[in-house]
């Protein structure tokens, strides 16, 4: 048995990791990663009834595959409306093709409009000496005989494919690798909608009709997660802004998280005619006199959390341990529709310090930097309820908890 560059079994597909909404002035994209390999990929709607697809860092093979691919899945859907569709290969850790037809799939999702019925997800699985092996790195890639790419829908079904490498297979070869293939791509399509619904939609799995509702102001997928736990336990349920796609875009034009905030809550509330929920946070540097601050998601331009990450690295570089304490703040403005003098306010914050060098998976932003000395772990390194134990914004709705009720009903 050949032993995997990462130690899976054979049949085992990687995870995957899908930055939904990425880009946030597009209808639609995902950033997408799964091994080392990272796409980006976004999808709007367009006049002429046909794909169009603007690859980049795909081959002219690639390319044109994947958009035959999709002008033959949408087929139904391209009766009515065009797609354009851009694709941005950021890095090829393997299974490129595969991934970038993933990478789509998952941003269609994200449009109004139902372009694919079924769930479709794509995986590669590769014939090496006589062994087969599904969703091939870069390295195994590299000493694949064939490769079969194939298109499943969630329920092992085919719905395309394409055979290449310079070694014949026989057709029990190519029976074995449409099995390991079909199979790994029905794992990915799972892959995705948990990720869409963990992300996306965490409370539409469990929509309890009697539970009271807050919209919270935000298209931060991360804080959505984090509010949807810190609530759920109060009998509550949150909707976000991605549940509500066609809300004009706030512009965060305060000189304050406060402003901010209300800028956020007041519009929304007035838009929508319910109670909305605005957090504005970011993150203060003692050594850079407190900034990024209220431009922490603006901070290395847009709103970017490796950019920003980087830039802080940067911008702190020579400075040692004791001196790059820092603290996360949130403030949160509840506002009800149409009476902007009655917001009810509320701050919270955490202490900690800037890592030289990013801890953890988990979390979002800036936490993969921000160390926090009591638990001796960074932001990342905490489970969701750690962090929501002791953050700005668990803090801040701490604060929030004894008012709100009588607030809302007053
Ligand atoms: O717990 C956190 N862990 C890490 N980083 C965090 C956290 N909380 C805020 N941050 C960073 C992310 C972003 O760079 C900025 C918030 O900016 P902020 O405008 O409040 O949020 P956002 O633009 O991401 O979403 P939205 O305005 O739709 O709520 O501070
Ligand atoms: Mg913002």
């Amino acid at each position: 048995m050949m032993v995997r560059t990462d130690n899976r079994a054979a049949n085992d597909v990687r995870p995957v990791k899908v930055q939904w909404h990425y880009l946030t002035k597009q209808p639609a994209s995902v950033l997408w990663q799964r091994g080392t390999t990272k796409v980006l990929a976004a999808v709007t709607e367009q006049a002429t009834k046909k794909v169009t697809l603007i690859g980049s860092g795909l081959t002219q093979v690639q390319s044109d595959w994947l958009q035959q691919t999709l002008t033959t899945l949408l087929a139904p859907a391209l009766e009515k409306t065009g797609l354009l569709v851009s694709v941005t290969v950021l890095e090829d850790g393997g299974s490129l093709l595969a991934e970038a037809s993933n990478a789509v799939f998952g941003a269609l999702q994200l449009l109004p409009e139902q372009f694919l019925p079924n769930r479709a997800a794509a995986v590669t699985a590769i014939l090496t000496g006589n062994e087969t092996l599904v969703d091939a790195s870069d390295t195994e890639e590299a000493v694949a005989d064939s490769t079969l790419l194939v298109v499943t829908d969630n329920q092992e079904q085919i719905l395309a494919m394409t055979l290449q490498g310079a070694t014949a297979v026989n057709s029990s070869q190519l029976n074995e690798l449409l099995l390991v293939a079909s199979q790994g791509g029905t794992r990915t399509a799972e892959q995705i909608q948990a990720s869409y619904q963990q992300a996306v939609h965490p409370i539409i799995q469990k929509e309890h009709s009697e539970m009271p509702t807050i919209v919270i102001a935000t298209k931060n997928p991360g804080k959505a997660q984090e509010f949807h736990a810190m609530f759920e336990k109060e009998g509550i349920q949150i909707k976000t802004l991605l549940d509500y796609p066609e809300l004009p875009e706030i512009n965060e034009t305060g000189q304050t998280f406060e402003e901010n905030a209300r800028l956020k809550a007041d519009q929304i509330a007035a838009i929508l005619q319910l109670p909305v929920l605005a957090d504005d946070s970011g993150l203060m540097v003692d050594a850079l006199d407190g900034r990024p601050g209220i431009y922490s998601a603006r901070f290395a331009g847009d709103h970017n959390d490796a950019g920003n990450n980087a830039k802080l690295l940067y911008e702190l570089t020579g400075v040692p341990a004791e001196k790059r304490t820092a603290h996360f703040h949130t403030t949160l403005v509840f506002a009800k529709p149409d009476r902007p003098n009655d917001d009810l306010v509320v701050e919270g914050s955490v202490n900690g310090r800037i890592l030289g060098i990013p801890r953890g998976d988990n979390g979002f932003g800036y936490d993969p930097l921000f160390y926090v000395p009591e638990l001796d772990k960074s932001m990342a390194e905490l489970s969701m309820a750690e962090k929501n134990a002791i953050s700005h914004r668990a803090k801040a709705i701490e604060n929030l908890e004894p008012l709100w009720r009588d607030w809302l009903a007053k």
